[in-house]
């Protein structure tokens, strides 16, 4: 569905050059469902805006939906539904008429055109404001209307720019639960971009962690986690001199790594940790280490992200604070 080779985009901005894209090779199936996932300034929305025929690549090649960005972008472009940052219809008029207009834009016919208004309202669950001002709805009806404007011309792949930025919990679930519908029953292939790492994990089947404008990891959340991070195990010991063996210890078994004691407290990174946590527990027993407490904690995509920058995503750059509300809201 998406084939692109050293795709680039640099700007020249104050006398220097940016390079917001450095030579992105994607090759994305029909019926994925992918997340770029990255800090601010990263380089998601420019490779989400070439890919989208908004801007020019500066030098490689994309073709999206078996088209050209470069020299077809019209074939892409009816192929495609887009959803930008912040774009949105035009706040005076009515939410229905807006669906009719853009469905006029794409050529339907005007009994077509509000035959599918009609059906995209029911579809976002919009049918009771279809009388009502765009500007007079609220931030994530607004949203799901973005998203019924995109798909008015029944695209086979939706490309979503931070689809739930600045979305109450709430609204961020339902919008996701509209677009996941649409997936399952159509089959869209839906390209994301975000930086809420639960986001990311939650929804996407395919994370492709970028920064610095290259792909540094790709690869199902499950497995990102797995290779590149390991879960987290912490025990609580009597006092500094157990914890000192306990690093010892822990530092002995083959699979474990990254082993640091804080005070009392040790902590160790493991692949496979529920397997791991009882074959530590043995081994301090034998040496006659008590642990008094034991946790086990799952990575985050952050730790990847962590694991690979040496720098969180959290913390990254000026990336907002993540919700906190983090599984219902992502
Ligand atoms: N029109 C432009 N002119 C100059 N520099 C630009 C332009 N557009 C983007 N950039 C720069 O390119 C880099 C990548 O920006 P981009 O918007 O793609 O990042 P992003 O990962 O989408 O970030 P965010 O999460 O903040 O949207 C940044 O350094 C940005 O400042």
């Amino acid at each position: 569905m998406i084939h692109t080779r050293g795709l680039t985009r640099s700007f020249r901005a104050q006398g220097e050059t940016v390079e917001a894209v450095r030579g992105l090779d994607l090759d994305i199936e029909a019926g994925s469902v992918v997340a770029f996932l990255g800090p601010n300034g990263a380089g998601k929305t420019t490779s989400l805006r070439m890919l989208t025929t908004l801007l020019p690549p500066t030098s490689g090649t994309a073709a999206v939906a078996g088209h050209d960005v470069v020299t077809d972008p019209s074939g892409v472009r009816h192929r495609i539904g887009c959803l930008g940052q912040g774009n949105s219809a035009g706040s005076n008029f009515r939410v229905g008429d807006e669906l009719i207009t853009q469905g006029r834009a794409y050529g339907l016919s005007r009994a077509k055109s509000r035959a599918r208004a009609e059906q995209l309202l029911t579809a976002l669950e919009l049918e009771g404001l279809a009388k009502r001002t765009v500007g007079a709805l609220s931030g994530g009806q607004r949203r799901r209307l973005d998203i019924a404007m995109a798909l008015v011309h029944e695209p086979e792949l939706l490309f979503l720019d931070e689809p739930t930025a600045g979305l109450d919990p709430h609204s961020r679930a339902t919008v996701w639960e509209h677009v996941l519908r649409l997936h399952r029953e159509l089959g869209t292939t839906i390209v994301f971009t975000t930086h809420y790492l639960e986001e990311a994990d939650l929804r996407a089947r395919r994370v492709m962690v970028i920064d610095h404008g290259r792909v540094i990891a790709d690869g199902s959340p499950e497995k990102l986690k797995a290779d590149l991070a390991g879960d987290r195990i912490t025990l609580g010991t009597a006092d500094r001199a157990d914890a000192e063996r306990a690093v010892a210890l822990a530092r002995a078994l083959p699979t474990v790594h990254e082993v640091t004691a804080e005070g009392t407290e040790v902590r160790v990174r493991a692949p496979h940790g529920d397997a791991q946590l009882p074959v530590l527990l043995r081994s301090l027993e034998a040496a006659g280490v008590r642990a008094l407490t034991a946790r086990l904690a799952r990575p985050t995509l952050d730790d990847v992200f962590l694991g690979l920058t040496g720098r969180t995503l959290r913390e990254s750059a000026d990336a907002p604070a993540a919700p906190a509300t983090t599984h219902e809201g992502a």
